[in-house]
């Protein structure tokens, strides 16, 4: 499998004239418009207590000036990992347009209120297997976790299902986003921001 890169425009330094957020959303909106799969999913990695890295898949929420949310529980491994060490780098992975943009940065969990909104637009289905599941935890079988979730479903019955302790969101704060746009014989372009202080570097495919 080879796959030359190329054929539209270059990304160049003045498509970040209006800032990362602007051509992160408008990257985005090509990875939806190409009609790729889950184009809001981004490659989460941790590190844990030894400095080991982990990456799992997660749904980025919202794209923000801060950085970006994804929600999750926070006694899994992720959650464990980012209660001790709380940095991350994030990777949407838009193979499919030859784009990947990366967000790396301290991680701070969202407000409560700002989770509750986020919950209350989620589907029932969604909000009870949030509680059935102790994420990142051995279970013994398929049977046992549909027991868990009959178990809630009957806790919730006619009811609204509240936002489990152990869940909410947290914010990667973008404090470098690096935009990667595939390139023929491998010289792909990269410009790296640094928001803070709005620098743009080019990097070296
Ligand atoms: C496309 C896709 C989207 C996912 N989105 C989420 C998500 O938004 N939140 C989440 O907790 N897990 C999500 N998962 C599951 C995670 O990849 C992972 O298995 C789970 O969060 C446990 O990770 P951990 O054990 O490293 O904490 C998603 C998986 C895939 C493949
Ligand atoms: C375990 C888990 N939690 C949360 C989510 C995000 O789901 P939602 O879009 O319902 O918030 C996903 C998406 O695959 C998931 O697998």
């Amino acid at each position: 499998m080879r796959v030359a890169y190329g054929g539209d425009a270059d990304v160049t330094e003045a498509d970040l004239a209006d800032g990362w957020l602007a051509l992160a959303r408008s990257w985005l909106q090509q990875a939806i418009d190409a009609q790729l799969p889950e184009p809001n999913a981004i490659v989460l990695g941790t590190v844990d207590a030894e400095g080991r890295p982990a990456t799992r898949t997660v749904l980025c929420k919202e794209m923000r000036d801060d950085g970006i949310v994804f929600y999750t529980n926070h006694t899994s491994e992720k959650g464990g990992h980012l209660a001790g060490r709380p940095v991350a780098s994030a990777t949407f992975p838009w193979i499919g347009i030859q784009r990947q943009v990366t967000v790396r940065g301290s991680v701070t969990r969202v407000s409560a209120e700002e989770t509750a909104a986020y919950w209350a637009t989620r589907p029932r289905g969604s909000q009870l297997g949030a509680w059935a599941s102790e994420q990142s935890r051995p279970i013994a079988s398929r049977a046992d976790l549909e027991r868990q979730l009959d178990e809630v479903t009957r806790r919730f019955e006619g009811g609204d299902v509240p936002v489990p302790p152990h869940w909410g969101g947290y914010l990667v704060a973008a404090e470098t986003v690096e935009f990667w746009q595939g390139r023929n014989n491998r010289l792909h372009n990269r410009l790296r921001v640094t928001p803070r202080d709005g620098a743009v570097v080019r990097l070296q495919p």
